[in-house]
């Protein structure tokens, strides 16, 4: 049997009181992205510095293809492809030396490293900033590039924190476009962002993340299943009293939560209420974040 990209188990790390990681367990298959979701600070950054093998944790262990990270961290490190949420590139030097010097790291020589060169230059669309310094480019140029040094090796398991900060829409899409074509061709990525939509985008199964420990974890629509979409309609005349007691009104439209939006609308339209706008929205991740944070807030 193939060992999985990423195996954590039971990752501790904790700075005085603060419990950066505290048990803190999560798997990622070949193919698979896995959106990395939680507020600041509770440490998706920290858990990402534990698989690069930055951070020692104090308990549990970390996998990458089957090797260990906290005994073997050179082995295990040539299965990873790290683009970390501080850029961390050499400066002074230009996208194409930082490139060769991280293609060599991972071991790329000659024709190899030129061709892979090539390929994530187009990737992140670095063309017209090749000769330049590190340290003149601007916040989007050099998350590319970062991204870039990342990719170079083709590792089976990609970490990317929050890559697609400050980006504009041109290298957003470049970025995801990178990260679906490495999933497809087997790599597990691990992809960090507060942006929740790039995770839709991504069809990303999810670990939501909450003082250093994976509270949910699964695809998106298993989690998303049961929870309240909403269905917002004005109406052609005033509000039924009976259908105020089941939502809202706010500036005369009515705000109805439903598990299944569509249906509620079908029943509306249904009992002859005649609308003069609709919007229907079905549970989106937002909504699952808000309701993670009120069942964890409540216990
Ligand atoms: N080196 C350190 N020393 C002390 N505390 C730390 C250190 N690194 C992280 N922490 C603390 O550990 C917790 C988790 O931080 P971490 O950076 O992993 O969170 P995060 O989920 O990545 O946050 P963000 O979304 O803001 O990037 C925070 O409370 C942070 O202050």
């Amino acid at each position: 049997m193939i060992a999985p990209p990423l195996v954590a188990e039971g990752l501790v790390r904790h700075y005085d009181e603060v419990r950066a990681l505290d048990g803190f367990d999560l798997i990622a298959q070949p193919g698979e992205i896995v959106g990395l979701l939680g507020a600041n600070g509770s440490g998706k950054t920290t858990f990402v510095e534990t698989v690069t093998g930055l951070v020692r944790p104090t308990a549990g262990r970390v996998e990458v293809c089957g090797v260990d990270m906290l005994r073997t961290p050179r082995q295990a490190r040539r299965h990873l492809g790290c683009a970390p949420q501080d850029v961390a590139m050499y400066y002074s030097a230009t996208v194409k030396e930082n490139l060769l010097v991280f293609g060599g790291l991972v071991g790329l020589r000659g024709p190899a490293l030129r061709t892979a060169m090539d390929e994530v230059t187009g990737q992140m669309r670095l063309e017209s900033v090749m000769d330049k310094q590190v340290g003149v480019l601007s916040g989007g140029q050099r998350r590319r590039a970062q991204v870039a040094t990342a990719l170079l090796g083709k590792p089976s398991l990609l970490l990317l924190d929050e890559p697609t900060a400050g980006a504009d829409p041109p290298t957003r899409e470049a970025l995801l476009t990178a990260v679906r074509a490495r999933a497809a061709e087997g790599a597990a990525v691990i992809y960090t962002t507060h942006y929740l939509p790039e995770l839709s985008d991504l069809d990303a199964s999810l670990a939501v993340i909450r003082a250093g420990k994976v509270i949910a974890r699964g695809e998106q629509d298993s989690l998303l299943a049961g929870l309240m979409g909403e269905v917002k309609v004005r109406l052609d005349g005033p509000i039924p009293d009976r259908l105020r007691d089941l939502g809202r009104v706010e500036n005369d439209e009515l705000h109805l939560p439903s598990i299944d939006p569509a249906q509620t609308l079908a029943g509306l339209l249904a009992d002859g209420l005649v609308p003069l706008s609709v919007d229907v929205r079905k549970p989106s991740l937002d909504d699952l974040y808000e309701s993670l944070e009120m069942v964890t807030n409540a216990g």
